[in-house]
């Protein structure tokens, strides 16, 4: 018998596929290219919708009953208000239907909506993209999309990733990340840019190319001195307590400075190169969104680590869009985990006395 969810993942690998190369070219084509005032965030806007619409596509065609919880959203896109409106709408949808008809590769399936000659209409797309407006819950099928993980990143050139997760029944069994300027192998930099990371429930993590070769295993590697440990943290100060990381650190003796990265590629790095992923709310009231760590959760855990949050609470993915209760993010390696936990734990405790 065939290993259980092998085609949810070929089909969220060729949707994290082509909505990684819609970006990529939407960065080279409209970001590098073109002369942009610092605000000026359309690139990320046309970015976010179009790989939403074809990520939603894909998955839709592949499973049709399945329900889908998606960062994004189309309501603006329905009316615009002006041509420049207008004319980001026409580019969505003309990116989006680029990458969906551009030619098949291996593992694409031809029932999924994509290859030559499937364009969708306008509202084809439009629909795509609010079909991610499921509002999550903790019983049956539910795929996560955020077509683009560290939108800031993404502007600057730096890392940001394309993520999709398969949760069933609160419980994350299939996560894919797309990770476009991520190092292929962090040891030789030589060989460029471009990873995607794989994992199906209690069948490991891989790390391919983007186009799915070379698959190789990845586990977190052991941690054998406080001198090997430093955390992976958020470049946006408002998305995670850099000051509270700095404490922890210092608690837990770790003398390498922290390193900063966008979005999911954390997980990813992580999972391979190890480290200790810390994210700490900046103020009350902010709640973290599923699509923004279900994919990575199963990169951890299938590597060999764990994840939960401050409290050592598994993260909930069964409670709608956001992580409810939880308070921040930790994940590591198996051997390092109570130990951070009880850091966590001290420095929330000198924060209070210090208040
Ligand atoms: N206040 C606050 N606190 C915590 N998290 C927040 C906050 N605001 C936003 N976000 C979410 O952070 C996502 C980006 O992930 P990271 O913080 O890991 O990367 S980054 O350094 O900000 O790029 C980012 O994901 P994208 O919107 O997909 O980029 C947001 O969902
Ligand atoms: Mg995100
Ligand atoms: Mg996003
Ligand atoms: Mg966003």
């Amino acid at each position: 018998m065939s290993q259980p969810y092998v085609t949810e993942e070929q089909a969220a690998m060729t949707a994290v596929r082509r909505a990684s190369q819609l970006a990529s070219s939407v960065f080279n084509k409209l970001v590098k290219a073109e002369t942009l005032t610092k605000d000026d965030k359309s690139p990320v806007t046309i970015a976010d919708f179009a790989a939403q619409a074809v990520i939603s596509t894909i998955l839709h065609n592949a499973f049709p009953t399945d329900l889908i919880v998606g960062e994004e959203d189309a309501s603006e896109l329905r009316s615009p208000n002006n041509a420049e409106e207008r004319e980001m709408r026409e580019r969505i949808i003309s990116l989006a239907n680029e990458a969906l008809t551009s030619e098949l590769m291996l593992g694409d399936n031809p029932t999924w909506g994509i290859g030559p000659g499937t364009a969708k209409s306008d509202s084809e797309i439009l629909d795509a993209i609010d079909r991610g407006n499921y509002q999550g819950g903790s019983q049956g099928r539910m795929w996560t999309i955020d077509p683009i993980d560290g939108t800031k990143g993404f502007l600057r050139g730096d890392q940001y990733a394309v993520c999709v997760s398969l949760i069933v029944d609160a419980q994350v069994h299939v996560g894919v990340l797309g990770c476009p300027n991520l190092q292929k192998n962090p040891e030789h930099p030589e060989e460029g840019n471009g990873c995607m990371f794989v994992a199906i429930r209690g069948q490991g993590t891989r790390q391919m190319t983007l186009s799915g070769s070379n698959p190789t295993f990845v586990k977190i590697p052991p941690t054998n001195s406080p001198e090997s440990l430093f955390l992976l943290e958020s470049v946006d100060p408002s998305h995670s307590s850099h000051s509270f990381n700095s404490t922890v650190s210092n608690l837990l003796k770790i003398t390498q400075p922290s390193v900063r990265m966008d979005s999911q590629a954390k997980y990813g790095s992580l999972a391979r190169s190890g480290g200790i992923y810390m994210r700490m709310p900046t103020g009350a009231g902010y709640k973290e969104k599923i699509w923004d760590h279900a994919p990575g959760s199963i990169i951890i855990e299938e590597a060999g680590g764990v994840v939960s949050d401050s409290r050592g609470e598994p993260l909930n993915f069964g409670l709608g869009r956001t992580l409810g209760d939880n308070f921040g993010v930790i994940a590591c390696g198996k051997d390092t985990h109570s130990g951070v936990l009880t850091a966590v734990q001290q420095a929330l405790q000198e924060e209070k006395s210090k208040a």
